[in-house]
């Protein structure tokens, strides 16, 4: 077994947001000479900020909040595939791999260079590669991207589309000294009762 690889991007005040969205801080609210005992420190962040998971709430409704998603999605066997720069993530792209017996799939763009500057665009998931990928098993998607669609969408066709076969959204991973194979992962989000999502820590080790 190999040591494990952090793939999260690290929080603090030059974290890239999601334009107009929460600024991510940490302060000591109350300091050891202030408590008499110890530092407490209190956190405000968008929950897409970062590394993390979107839960179906976040796009619908009456989609599941994070409470309730299985944590079996975020632990376990996952795949790493290195993608070229092209305009989207297409059925097209991943047709010479094979995804046989994969449940959890990580691919890596390279298209989100600066990560303390939120980017202008990027390639968005084709959203019929939902039913390709779900056609394998796949039930956990991981890109090293803010998002799996246009960073302008409203209707948001790919997270929808990726929700309706079953498959999750990790985003905002970080890939760059990650080889292509298998690998174990894990990326559990908290157990925010309500939430529409949840920052989570990724890591990986060789299968
Ligand atoms: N934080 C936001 C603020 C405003 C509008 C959208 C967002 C998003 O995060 C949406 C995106 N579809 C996402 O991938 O999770
Ligand atoms: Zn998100
Ligand atoms: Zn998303």
């Amino acid at each position: 077994m190999g040591t494990w690889i952090d793939i999260s991007q690290p929080l603090d005040e030059k974290s890239a947001t999601w334009p107009g969205d929460t600024p991510f801080s940490y302060k000591v609210s109350w300091s050891k000479e202030e408590s008499g005992s110890v530092n407490v420190g209190q956190v405000c962040m968008s929950i897409h900020t970062g590394t993390h998971i979107d839960a179906p709430f976040h796009f619908d409704n009456g989609g599941k909040k994070v409470v309730d998603l299985e944590l079996d999605l975020y632990i376990g066997e996952a795949k790493v595939i290195h993608l070229q720069n092209g305009e989207q993530i297409s059925i097209r792209d991943l047709s010479g791999i094979d995804l046989t017996g994969v449940t959890r799939l990580l691919i890596r763009t390279g298209a989100w260079k600066d990560r303390q500057v939120f980017p202008s665009s990027i390639p968005p998931v084709e959203p019929a590669l939902a039913a390709y990928l779900a056609g394998f098993g796949v039930r956990l998607i991981g890109l090293d991207l803010p998002s799996v669609d246009p960073l302008d969408s409203k209707e948001l066709p790919a997270h929808h589309a990726l929700a309706a076969h079953g498959i999750h959204i990790l985003e905002g991973l970080v890939l760059d000294h990650v080889a292509a194979g298998d690998y174990e992962l894990i990326a559990l989000p908290l157990p925010l009762v309500d939430a529409d999502g949840s920052p989570v820590r990724a890591v990986l080790r060789k299968a």
